[in-house]
């Protein structure tokens, strides 16, 4: 089976409310297919006659110089998908030299998963709870596993309202490492978790105390970036979330040159939301982004093949941007700028 196949594979595979979780996005999900929509819309601009037998893919995130610009984005309940659960993945992501971001919501330990990964870059994605002491514990087991960064989620105060999950009843079918009871918790009562009082205020503080850096995801606006700048943050990720909180908002291709005008190279710049193929990612980075997320593609993978999907899905994306490089005549990915794209007026 081809990466090309997983999606279509995974929905066969997968139950129809584990599946709806995975695939579903927001109120009418527009947003959700405007994400995949709105890199396709911008065109490339190649030059020709540039030397491209030698490409750079490379790209400097957080201060240290990545193989490629594809970070696995953070995604709950991997169990869900395949028993090889957050260990797949990570273990993926390690064997293409990709950053992985485990979720809060991780099926597994994070020390496990840490010990899967070896030396491979990882960063951990902080949920804020009410239960402050669940989020101290992520924090704790992110210090244990030297996991290099926090992903602290600015965009979930609580769930968005997600017609896919309410009309299949679906609830996780096994304990998260983040389980407040023995009972399975729907959906509703997983998104109650979720402190909405959480504001710009708390943010220094989570770096304070883990003495990490602090990664915002879900910003998407050039003020919001700017407060993120002030806060001390080291980066943001331009993200709707995957299309999964409100439904009708711009795509993260859409709200990503404001956001890097904002920043003006202060702090890195990730975007995520319908990256599929290689050249979306050459068309990020040409936007200003230092590197892109990449979500559901990745869990299609694992649900599919386990580890060995999730990693054959990364291989291909990098090989896809590799290519773009070459055919587009500038050899390091560094050097792509928006002279390489023409976005719609
Ligand atoms: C099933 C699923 C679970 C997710 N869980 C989380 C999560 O726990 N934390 C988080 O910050 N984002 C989560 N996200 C959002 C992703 O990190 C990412 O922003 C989004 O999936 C990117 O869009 P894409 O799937 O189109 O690539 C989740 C997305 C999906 C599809
Ligand atoms: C069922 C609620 C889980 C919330 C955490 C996972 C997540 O971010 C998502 O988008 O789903």
């Amino acid at each position: 089976m081809e990466p090309a196949d997983f999606e279509a594979r995974a929905a066969e595979l997968l139950g129809a409310g584990a599946h709806g979780y995975f695939a579903g996005g927001a109120g009418d999900e527009l947003t959700l297919r405007d994400n995949v929509e709105a890199w396709r819309r911008i065109a490339l601009a190649p030059r020709v006659l540039v030397d491209v037998s030698e490409r750079d893919t490379s790209v400097t995130v957080l201060g240290r110089r990545r193989p490629h610009p594809f970070v696995v984005a953070p995604m709950a309940y991997q169990r869900s998908a395949h028993e090889d659960a957050e260990i797949g993945t990570a273990r993926a992501a390690a064997a293409t030299g990709s950053t992985f971001v485990l979720s809060s919501q991780t099926s597994t330990d994070p020390r496990a998963v840490a010990a899967a990964g070896g030396a491979a870059d990882r960063w951990m994605q902080l949920y804020v709870f009410r239960d402050r002491g669940l989020t101290d514990d992520l924090v704790q087991a992110a210090r244990e596993g030297s996991f290099e960064a926090l992903v602290i989620t600015v965009d979930f105060p609580f769930g968005g309202w997600r017609d896919r999950d309410r009309r299949s009843g679906y609830v996780v079918d096994h304990a998260p490492y983040v389980q407040l009871s023995g009972t399975p918790l729907t959906p509703a009562e997983r998104h109650a978790m979720h402190d909405p009082t959480l504001t710009w205020d708390d943010i220094a503080g989570f770096g304070e105390a883990s003495g990490l850096p602090i990664v915002l995801k879900g910003v998407l606006g050039p003020a919001d970036a700017e407060r993120a700048v002030q806060v001390g943050a080291a980066g943001i990720v331009v993200s709707n979330h995957g299309g999964r909180q409100l439904d009708t908002v711009l795509s993260g291709a859409a709200a990503l040159p404001a956001v890097v005008d904002a920043v003006a190279g202060r702090i890195d710049v990730l975007v995520d939301g319908g990256v599929r193929r290689g050249w979306d990612a050459a068309k990020a980075l040409a936007l200003g982004a230092d590197a892109v997320m990449v979500g559901r593609p990745v869990l299609w993978g694992l649900a599919c093949e386990g580890s060995d999907g999730a990693r054959r899905v990364l291989e291909q994306l990098v090989t896809e941007f590799d290519s773009t490089l070459g055919l587009l005549g500038c050899p390091r990915a560094e050097d792509l700028d928006a002279s390489y794209v023409v976005a719609p007026a």
